[in-house]
């Protein structure tokens, strides 16, 4: 190699492989390979020699593979027909990469992370030279990779953020507005490469800039993670992050694919980690055999740094015996304003819709049960293995306008209004409503207590007050006794969670 900086980068060739068994060692194979290489004209590339599964594997040009076969075939007829030479056969369409790195082993495992394994190895230890032979179809993508480790470049992170409604379109402003600060700072150049709903898919591999809504309103392509999947390994882009933005039931089933194609995950959808605990388990044990990340810090607390303080907590052997708290933003600021305001419970609501606080859907909210699958997430940080079926649950909204669709609902809003008055005037005095989680029992056995319920507390209590859409948590921990570690703040909102789920996007770049 003449630049010592260089990545040398040689396609079309193919890897000509000869098994066969007991002839390890023995004198004059090798010297006949080559011989009858030679004879045919064909020049030798990398060599490698697989001691334990007694092969051979050399270099060729594509365009000499057939000829290369045929050749050794003829030489080793004898020995083919005493089944000693057991196959020859190519493998076509691979590229060779040569380079000088020092930190070998960092390379390996970054190529693996982009499941990338070569097919033949070659190293010059004492002066740090490797060849690595790879599919053409990942060489591009393995460049970019050892460039960006050897001259220490910014590292390109593909992002797919599937789901623009509230909080997906605000992260991908963010990421843009974010974008040269961070690849100055932190020499992570984020390119959000997909963007999808329901219905469609928009492509751009060189990354989107501001006018993404445009090109996402005349992109044709049916949503599907079958062509993000087919678009990743066309471009060949290297380090992949899908966020899951939607509140989809459908889309989670795809995350195993997506981590056994490369991707890691983030994810504000709390589906997948209520859906049945076996489910749960599975994808994890696939992550951790993938060596893929999965982050959802936004799944509890907005962007309010929860799941991490609960997850270090239970690691370091710290045990939680409690958890309580206001977990919904929406419902904080409904009963925070319905307490102190004279208005009408279905205008305040409605306030918390307009303010982007509630579920697309805000029975989901009143309905107490995402706050319930919230308690859920947080148990199962714990190890618990309760289901959402164990959490006792008071749901604000009656039986009949669960039934009604969407519009009806919020058209009959006012049919809550005298039920909640009522329960307003009946507390006692300076108290207030809040709408609280629970999480409390013997939390060492495998399942812990769930409840989730309106309650009347004093208005001068750290409950009581709360302000806005804050959402508060108070942990509760043996060493910690009656003072629990309490996190409070914007518990809803589109900008906190799209801040929260950018949080995590970063995490798992600085990783990569
Ligand atoms: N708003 C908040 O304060 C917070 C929200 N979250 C969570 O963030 C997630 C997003 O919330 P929000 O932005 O408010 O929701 P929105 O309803 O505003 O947006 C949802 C988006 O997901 C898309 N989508 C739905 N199903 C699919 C699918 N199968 N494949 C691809 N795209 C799909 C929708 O597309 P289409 O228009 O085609 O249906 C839409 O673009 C939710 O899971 C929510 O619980 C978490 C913390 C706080
Ligand atoms: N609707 C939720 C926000 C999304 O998780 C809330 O009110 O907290």
């Amino acid at each position: 190699m003449k630049n010592k900086n260089e990545i040398k980068i040689l396609k079309n060739r193919s890897i000509i492989k000869f098994e066969g068994k007991d002839f390890l060692g023995e004198v004059g194979i090798d010297g006949r390979i080559f011989k009858a290489l030679t004879y045919a004209r064909i020049s030798v590339g990398v060599i490698s020699q697989q001691a334990v599964e007694n092969g051979i594997s050399v270099l060729v040009n594509e365009s000499d593979s057939e000829k290369a076969v045929n050749c050794l075939i003829e030489e080793f007829e004898n020995e083919r027909k005493s089944g000693k030479v057991s196959q020859i056969f190519s493998i076509n369409n691979v590229s060779v990469l040569g380079f000088v790195a020092p930190d070998f082993n960092k390379i390996m495992s970054e190529l693996a992370r982009n499941n990338i394994f070569p097919l033949i190895l070659n190293q010059v230890l004492a002066e740090n030279r490797i060849n690595l032979v790879v599919t053409s179809s990942q060489d591009e993508k393995s460049k970019n990779i050892i460039e960006a480790e050897i001259f220490s470049k910014p590292k390109t992170v593909h992002l797919a953020i599937i789901g623009h409604g509230r909080v997906g379109s605000t992260l991908i402003d963010q990421v843009l507005q974010k974008s040269e600060d961070i690849r100055n700072r932190k020499k992570i150049d984020l390119k959000i490469v997909a963007v999808a709903n329901s219905r469609k898919i928009a492509f751009n591999k060189d990354g989107f800039n501001a006018n993404w809504a445009d090109e996402v309103s005349v992109a044709e392509e049916k949503s599907s993670v079958e062509s993000l999947i087919h678009f990743s390994q066309l471009h060949q882009l290297e380090n992949l992050i899908v966020v899951d933005n939607t509140t989809s039931k459908d889309f989670v089933k795809n995350y195993t694919r997506l981590a056994d194609n490369g991707f890691d995950l983030v994810s504000s959808n709390k589906i997948f980690n209520t859906a049945p605990i076996s489910e749960y388990r599975d994808l994890r044990n696939v992550l951790t055999k993938k060596n893929k990340k999965y982050l959802y810090e936004t799944n509890v607390g907005a962007g309010l740094p929860l799941i991490d303080t609960i997850k270090l907590l239970h690691l370091s052997g710290e045990n939680i015996t409690r958890i309580k708290g206001v977990f919904s933003g929406s419902l904080s600021y409904i009963f925070n304003n319905f307490s102190v305001r004279e208005e009408k419970f279905s205008t305040i609501v409605k306030e918390a819709i307009e303010k982007g606080f509630t579920s697309h859907d805000p029975r989901e909210d009143l309905s107490g049960n995402d706050v319930a699958k919230k308690l859920l997430i947080l148990a199962r940080e714990l190890d618990l293995t309760n289901e959402l079926t164990d959490i006792n649950i008071q749901s604000l909204i009656p039986e009949k306008l669960g039934k009604l669709n969407k519009n009806e609902f919020l058209n009959s809003l006012d049919l809550l209004d005298s039920y909640f008055e009522e329960i307003k005037k009946n507390q006692k005095e300076n108290h207030v409503l809040r709408f609280i989680g629970e999480l409390h029992g013997d939390l060492q056995q495998e399942k812990g207590e769930l409840d989730v319920q309106l309650i009347s507390v004093p208005a001068n209590s750290e409950i009581g007050q709360l302000k806005g859409s804050d959402s508060i948590f108070k942990i509760y921990t043996e060493n910690y006794g009656e003072n629990p570690l309490v996190i409070r703040g914007a518990g809803a909102g589109a900008k906190v969670a799209a801040r929260g789920v950018f949080g995590d996007i970063l995490r798992l770049s600085e990783n990569k």
